[in-house]
């Protein structure tokens, strides 16, 4: 999979080049490309930003300089990431769709962000675009976005995770639950002993044990995740609710 970024600060992607992300690079498993949006600015400032028609605070940035961009990255086929407050907020069921993409392209926006002609100029030319939210809360920037999506999609490609059953487990994973409590050595910490189940080899008993909490722990602090279950799926919790 090929992933390109855009940005007016590069180096804040530069910390994909450590860990699972840096390793997959190496290996080949996910070509990365950074680029410096002001590389495609002809002005002698490297202008990328101006004024937003009707006012308001602050500066947007132009759609001539990011069209440029564009047009040079996104492959034949490729996908529009583009980070913003307004956009749909971003789940693990939008990391398995775009997983499954050949090359996404992340724009990165500053300012107020960028105008929405891009948007509109590339899903007009038939290129899938998706203007992702992160969460409710507004960053100063596309970048930090693009790399929780950058990692959240990354851990997804064939041969990036060492143990590929701990994809299919996770929270927020197929049973629509949040993950149960784990524990490790020693058995007896700071006064804390781990759930006796955890040390019988019963494996039925540890399985029921740990969806019980899954259930307990999304009902507590996540009801729309129990009421967004599927009732046909309850019986794989084998739970009356
Ligand atoms: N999940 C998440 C993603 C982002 C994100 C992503 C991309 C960019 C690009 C710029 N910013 C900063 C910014 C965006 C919006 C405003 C407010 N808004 C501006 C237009 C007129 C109305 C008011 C203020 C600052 C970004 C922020 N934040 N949170």
């Amino acid at each position: 999979m090929r992933v390109d970024v855009v940005s007016i600060f590069p180096d804040y992607l530069s910390v994909l080049d450590l860990s699972l992300v840096g390793k997959a690079r190496q290996r080949g498993l996910l070509d990365l490309r950074v680029h410096d949006l002001r590389d495609w600015t002809a002005d002698r400032h490297r202008t990328v930003d101006d004024t937003p028609f009707g006012g308001g605070a602050g500066m947007v940035m132009r759609p001539d300089v990011w069209g440029l961009a564009i047009d040079e990255v996104l492959e034949p086929g490729g996908q529009l990431v583009v980070p913003t407050p307004s956009g749909e907020v971003f789940t693990q069921r939008h990391a398995e769709e775009l997983a499954s993409a050949g090359q996404l392209v992340f724009a990165c926006g500053r300012y107020e962000g960028i105008d929405a002609r891009v948007a509109e100029h590339y899903r007009a030319a038939g290129v899938t675009v998706r203007e992702l939210s992160i969460g409710d809360y507004v960053l100063n920037g596309g970048e930090v976005a693009s790399l929780v999506m950058i990692e959240a999609v990354a851990r997804l490609v064939p041969g990036m995770v060492g143990n590929p059953e701990s994809l299919v487990e996770e929270s927020h994973g197929a049973a629509g639950l949040l993950e149960y409590p784990v524990y490790t050595k020693p058995p007896s910490w700071a006064g804390l002993d781990i759930p006796d189940v955890l040390l019988s080899g019963h494996h039925a008993r540890i399985a029921r044990w740990r969806r019980d909490r899954a259930l307990e722990r999304t009902a507590r602090r996540r009801p729309d995740m129990i009421a967004a279950l599927d009732p046909a799926d309850l019986d794989k919790h084998d739970v009356a609710l």
